[in-house]
């Protein structure tokens, strides 16, 4: 090996011991807590400051210094964190994008403080632990990833830490002590992060923002080595660091050359690219958690107070105009993630990218430096910039059609860091890019009206976004994505506009903030704004435009008018807690109050009672569903009769005579919608012809184009649902096996079988949610095997939910709405008409689906799916959770649908109601139809269900 050669080889080693030094920690942290923590980055900055103070400015030996830093300062880090940040949550529930949250709330704390502690500057005396041997680095890499990996395969502790990760209820429950268990996890996880940080301190620039980001950039290791593997980690590690190395001796020429050593430079960052784009992801299990989502109601005033203020600084004059200029710019950035996060639900870290590139095309094009492109005027190129910046977002919107939490977390955090390090940093960005404003507007006070006007177009664009049938879809997207989808929303193509347009408002809040301080300055779009941007919209109410605006507010002044970092801390403080409210401070402080008040029987939020659903638990007295007191006012609560009272009557009188159904000549209760609307009992004679819900056309055909519509919804066209020798795998293990039914228009048929039966795969290979390895499935005469649940819905099949599919965060009504806006026809009276047949019109309607029991929330969910007027109805255990009352009710409502013509089909566990209901019951055992006929056929040769899971 030439010498060349083999010193970059040491170099390489040196920087890829110190990259699986981090990896070893981040694989650690997330197998012990399942935490990927953001913040490890920030704790090795921590912790090289720390040696460095002890050691430049307090004088002690190295030694000493370097014993409190790592045993004692960091490893302490890490407890206090686990102790007082991810304990609470873990105890909550352990969502892993509350924890992720939190996490960026760690670093930008640290981040921040350390700014307060030890300013921005960079420090190039931090002392030197070990020599730069690079056999000592690696050795120190090796040793701790073998004792780690030894240990957690053969010790006890190591199966107690697998074990909670795994399930830490079910963990505590078998004994273990799993809060130990988590705590020496994040004491190892921060002491690795420390090693790192004073390994590497002599050799980078260490400063608050700069060393947190190097170390972060090398989470590729702990990604490639799925989360797990601690020999891939850091073989991962010191093969790029190795290649990193050796690629320094090439030297591209012409004009790509700038960025291919920019890549060569930062294999790391290409590596995360390629590991958060290309690898299948990790920990994708959730979107964001509804407290970061949760939306605030702005207070009556509170938009006169905030115009108030946004109009002060015109009075204002010198550095305090100056710095208030860069207010509404922010706004504008911010608002672009409340469309993005606050109402599509998308968790954005990247959005300091878009706002970077809405600068750099600005004044690019403003200085005609943009190839093929002449000289633009300010504001010409400002709107150009933004127009080109827009379809960007799909950088990031692409990938976050497949991916959600943590793995989209990573990728946009990916695309940031990759377009600050190979777009930012080319020599057309960093050789002093001038940034006029537009002509007129050149004084502070002029600039500011003019950034008021854009900020009020930009909160224009977003209102648009948030109201309407987009902004209703997005919630749903943002609420249940499953659960849109089956509603009929594109949730890919409402992904990507909500990443387009989040780009478009990020570049021309960019562009604003790059024409306030006269120039292109990269490191304002760093992406450790990306991740305080973040944060400070999530803690101030990402669903909120008046958050968004006071976050900006808050993050100017502060470090204006204090010192720079207190803004960051406060921040940080914020977001390490927003987890700890289950519900979100508004929610939780509403909680309390109706606690106090007794106005609701449960102080839970949607989703510990969803969860509870889930789990087939009944929570108490809020299960008070059709035949008890509805939603927080209760029976005697100050809006008079419930709605539940309201449909009690409505769900559980004898039903008007319907006509017969073509395939079913018996006579079926219907509701009637009179009894909905107003309490009273229904009218047992046929309804008058001219009774826009009345039941029953001629010969008891229904018939939409007359305005006959039974059981309030127009009868759709007999339409059959059947699959044909459906064959679905998991893994190579087949859960259906040469499946072929039929779901008759006119008639309920049942699914039932025991647990693993294969009763959901097939409902899923219906729902369009599972696609089968062989076999068709047909609506009517289509072939819909391959469409997507949306386009399904769109065709006329509708779904309910085993675990109940609600929007928390829309209305009853807007629920609804959600299901006639996307469903198979746009039928505006829809919406009443299944509001009504489900009792859901009285005062309940305005209610939000927070706050209402699991039995009402049933009838939301099926009054969504009917809004849509579907054919086919798929019910997937619709009687979990419901008490006897309710599930007569349910029966009555069933049997009503199929006599109008409907196809349903109901896997249900619950064979009293499959006796009562189903015309026609299949047996599923080990994924085969194994009995098919006539419920008192098939049931008495059946045998006894197993119970749900
Ligand atoms: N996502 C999955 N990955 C791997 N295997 C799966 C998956 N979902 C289901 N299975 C397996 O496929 C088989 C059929 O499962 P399925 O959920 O369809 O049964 P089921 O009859 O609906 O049971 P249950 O009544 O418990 O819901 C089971 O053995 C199950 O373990």
């Amino acid at each position: 090996m030439s010498s060349l050669t083999y010193d970059l080889t040491l170099a390489g080693l040196s920087v890829g011991g110190a990259a699986a030094l981090t990896g070893i920690g981040l694989v650690v942290t997330y197998r012990a807590t399942g935490v990927l923590n953001f913040a490890h980055g920030a704790i090795a900055m921590v912790c090289a400051y720390a040696l460095r103070g002890c050691v430049v400015e307090w004088g002690w030996p190295l030694w000493a210094g370097a014993t409190v830093t790592l045993l004692v300062l960091a490893p302490g880090i890490g407890v206090v964190l686990e102790r007082f940040v991810f304990r609470p949550l873990a105890v909550l529930g352990g969502d892993p994008a509350q924890t992720l949250v939190a996490s960026i709330g760690v670093f930008v704390l640290l981040v921040g403080g350390a700014v307060l502690l030890w300013g921005q500057g960079a420090r190039d005396d931090a002392p030197e632990l070990v020599s730069a041997d690079p056999w000592g680095q690696l050795a120190v890499a090796l040793l701790l990833a073998a004792g780690v990996t030894a240990v957690i395969r053969w010790t006890r502790f190591g199966r107690e830490l697998r074990a909670v990760v795994d399930d830490r209820q079910l963990a505590v429950l078998g004994g273990i002590d799993a809060d130990r268990v988590a705590a020496a996890g994040w004491a190892f996880g921060s002491f690795t992060a420390g090693l790192t940080g004073v390994l590497l301190a002599p050799y980078v620039r260490l400063d608050p923002y700069g060393m947190p980001l190097l170390v972060m950039e090398v989470v590729a290791v702990a990604v490639a080595a799925r989360m797990r593997s601690l020999p891939v980690a850091v073989l991962t590690a010191v093969t790029i660091g190795v290649a990193q190395s050796q690629l320094t001796r090439l030297h591209p020429s012409g004009w790509g050359a700038p960025l291919l050593q920019a890549v060569g430079t930062n294999l790391f960052v290409v590596a995360l690219l390629i590991a958060a784009l290309a690898l299948p992801p990790v920990g994708a299990r959730d979107a964001l958690p509804r407290t970061a989502t949760a939306r605030v109601p702005t207070p009556p005033g509170a938009w006169i107070v905030a115009l108030v203020l946004f109009l002060l600084p015109l009075g204002f004059a010198g550095s305090d105009l100056h710095t208030s200029v860069q207010v509404p710019a922010l706004a504008v950035v911010l608002l672009s993630l409340v469309v993005v996060t606050g109402r599509g639900g998308q968790i954005s870290l990247g959005q300091a990218a878009y706002a970077g590139l809405g600068a750099l095309f600005t004044a690019l094009l403003a200085a005609g430096r943009l190839p093929g492109l002449p000289r633009l005027p300010e504001l010409a190129a400002l709107t150009l910039a933004v127009v080109l910046v827009a379809p960007l977002g799909l950088l990031t919107g692409w990938p976050a059609i497949s991916r959600r939490g943590l793995a989209l977390a990573l990728v946009t955090f990916a695309v940031g860091v990759g377009v600050s390090r190979f777009v930012f940093t080319q020599p057309y960005a960093i050789s002093g890019l001038s940034l006029n404003r537009p002509a007129g507007f050149e004084g502070d006070r002029a600039y500011y009206v003019l950034e008021l006007l854009l900020l009020g177009a930009a909160l224009l664009t977003t209102w648009l976004l948030r109201r309407g049938r987009t902004g209703r879809a997005l919630a749903a997207m943002r609420d249940h994505e499953s659960g849109a989808s089956a509603a009929g929303v594109q949730v890919p193509s409402l992904k990507l506009l909500a990443f387009v347009a989040g780009a478009a408002l990020a570049a021309l809040g960019g562009g604003l903030l790059g024409m306030g301080l006269r120039a292109f300055d990269p490191s304002a779009y760093d992406p450790v704004r990306g991740l305080l941007w973040f944060a400070a919209v999530i803690v101030l109410g990402a669903d909120s435009t008046l958050g968004a605006l006071a976050a900006a507010a808050l993050l100017v002044g502060l470090d204006a008018g204090t010192r720079g970092g207190v803004a960051a801390a406060l921040i940080g403080i914020l977001a390490a807690l927003v987890g700890r409210f289950p519900e979100g401070p508004h929610e939780a402080w509403r909680s309390r109050r109706r606690r106090r008040t007794g106005l609701t029987p449960l102080g839970m939020g949607v989703r510990g009672r969803l969860r509870q659903v889930g789990r087939g638990v009944t929570p108490g007295r809020s299960f008070t569903g059709l035949t008890g007191p509805t939603g927080p006012t209760g029976p005697t609560g100050p809006t008079g009769p419930t709605a539940s009272g309201v449909a009690r009557r409505t769900l559980s009188t004898p039903a008007s005579p319907s006509g017969p159904s073509p395939a079913d000549p018996s006579p079926t209760a219907t509701p009637h919608p009179a009894a909905a609307a107003d309490g009273a009992e229904p009218p047992q004679g046929p309804p008058a012809p001219d009774d826009e819900s009345s039941t029953g056309g001629a010969g008891g055909t229904p018939n939409a184009a007359e305005g006959r519509v039974p059981t309030h919804t127009p009868a759709p066209e007999p339409t059959p649902l059947t699959t044909h020798h459906l064959q679905a795998h998991y893994n190579g293990f087949t859960a259906l096996d040469d499946v072929t039914v039929t779901v008759p228009p006119g008639r309920v048929t049942a699914v039932i079988g025991p647990n693993g039966a294969g009763k959901s795969t097939l409902f899923h290979c219906l729902a369009g949610t599972h696609h089968p390895t062989h076999g068709q499935v047909h609506l009517g005469p289509h072939d819909i095997t391959h469409l997507p649940a949306h386009t399904r819905t769109r065709l006329g099949i509708a779904r309910t939910f085993q675990q109940l599919a609600v929007f928390p965060s829309l209305t009853v009504a807007e629920n609804v709405r959600v299901g006639a806006e996307q469903g198979r026809t746009r039928d505006p009276s829809a919406v009443e008409r299944s509001l009504r047949l489900l009792g859901l019109d009285g005062p309940v309607r305005a209610l939000p689906a927070a706050d209402l029991p699991t039995g009402t929330l049933r009838r939301v969910e099926l009054a969504r799916a009917l809004a849509g007027n579907p054919r086919v109805l798929l019910l997937d255990e619709p009687a979990a959770g419901l008490d006897t009352a309710e599930v007569t009710a349910l029966t009555r409502v069933l049997k009503a649908l199929a006599a109008d013509g409907m196809a349903l089909l109901v896997v249900e566990h619950d064979l009293d109601l499959v006796a009562d209901v189903a015309d026609t019951v299949h047996v599923m055992a080990a994924g085969r139809i194994i009995a098919s006929g006539p419920p008192d056929r098939v049931l008495d040769t059946a045998g006894p269900q197993e119970p749900p899971a």
